[in-house]
């Protein structure tokens, strides 16, 4: 049975990307700020936003990948990001951004495209039900002999989300993993999900951008903007709110976010201030190219735990920083 206490409780969480020694650049204002958010098991929440408004980041902390105060966030009651037993005994499982270019293994690291089999990879992780592991495979219609460097990105796709819910997670996190699949893949696994929820009591946040097929999926819906939280309702709310089908109704909700943005910016600009915020990064300004000459070179390492990808290369004028988890 479920327990009735909340598996998600976000509390007022207020996050900054930390800077090349650890800390929130001074003076940087957070980019999650004062957002609060409760779910209990059995929900599936998609999480929407426009490009760059924090979906990732906000899993990413749920996931245990960026450090907050652990009453900010809890997990199952717990801190994911302290309590590192979450994720390694598989309950609270994150497949993301990093998750898609390689995949955890056995604990390692190994290239997505090297020449093992589908059969080796899902067979490799241990401490699975058998029953679960024939289910996956038969859902997302896996050859087990398909080798892994001769196959479509939609076959390998599959091979890597299956290998991602082999264990019988109570929390899921989702950021976009369905890009790749086709129609009949991606609408057998959102069913496989569903019931993941309905029957063991699972809970997901799936944020995606695309809503084919997703009309009847989620419970609730996590509108953020600038990362702050805009909506959050149940599904059911939303209907009687909104008689636009689920696209429609994002897309009004973004369209309206983006007008009232290009109305700042032009105010900005009527005032003589640069047309887009400048952002504080070390004791460095960014922004508009065009208003600093100034090339980043931040990528938010952190001691410990934490590790990063390093640019600065010479031709670099903005570095995709990266702060991962171990
Ligand atoms: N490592 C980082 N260091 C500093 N800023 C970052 C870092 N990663 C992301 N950001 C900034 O945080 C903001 C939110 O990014 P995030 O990836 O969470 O958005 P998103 O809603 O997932 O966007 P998308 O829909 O494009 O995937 C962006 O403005 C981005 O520039």
């Amino acid at each position: 049975m479920p327990s009735s206490d909340p598996t998600i409780v976000i509390d007022r969480l207020r996050f900054t990307y930390p800077g090349i020694d650890g800390h929130p650049p001074s003076g940087s204002k957070p980019l999650i700020e004062n957002f609060s958010l409760t779910l209990n098991a059995g929900d599936r929440c998609l999480l929407v936003g426009s490009n760059g408004a924090g979906k990732t980041t906000i899993l990413k902390i749920l996931g245990g990948k960026h450090m907050v105060e652990p009453h900010m966030v809890r997990v199952l009651g717990r801190s994911a990001f302290h309590d590192t037993a979450l994720t390694v005994s598989g309950d609270l499982c994150y497949l993301g951004g990093e998750w898609r270019r390689d995949m955890a293994f056995a604990g390692f690291d190994v290239p997505i495209q090297m020449a093992v089999s589908a059969e080796k990879l899902i067979f490799g992780v241990g401490g699975v039900d058998p029953k679960r592991r024939v289910e996956l495979i038969n859902i997302l219609d896996i050859d087990l002999s398909w080798k892994m460097h001769k196959v479509s990105d939609g076959q390998r796709r599959r091979v890597q989300i299956c290998m991602g819910l082999l264990k019988a997670y109570k929390v899921l996190l989702l950021d976009e993993i369905t890009v790749d699949l086709d129609v009949l893949a991606r609408a057998n696994l959102l069913k496989f999900l569903r019931r993941e929820c309905e029957e063991r009591g699972a809970t997901i946040i799936y944020a995606t951008h695309i809503f084919d097929g997703l009309e009847d999926w989620p419970s609730h819906m996590v509108y953020v903007s600038h990362g702050k939280l805009q909506i959050s309702m149940p599904m059911d709310k939303i209907k009687e709110i909104s008689k636009l089908s689920l696209m429609r109704t994002v897309e009004s909700w973004l369209r309206k976010e983006r007008d009232e943005e290009r109305l700042r910016r032009r105010e900005r600009k009527a005032n003589g201030l640069p047309e887009f915020e400048e952002r504080i990064e070390e004791s460095r300004v960014t922004g508009d190219p065009a208003h600093s000459a100034v090339r980043v070179i931040n990528n938010g390492w952190a001691a410990g735990r934490l590790n990063s990808t390093v640019a600065g290369e010479e031709n670099f004028l903005f570095s995709s920083n990266r702060v991962l988890r171990q």
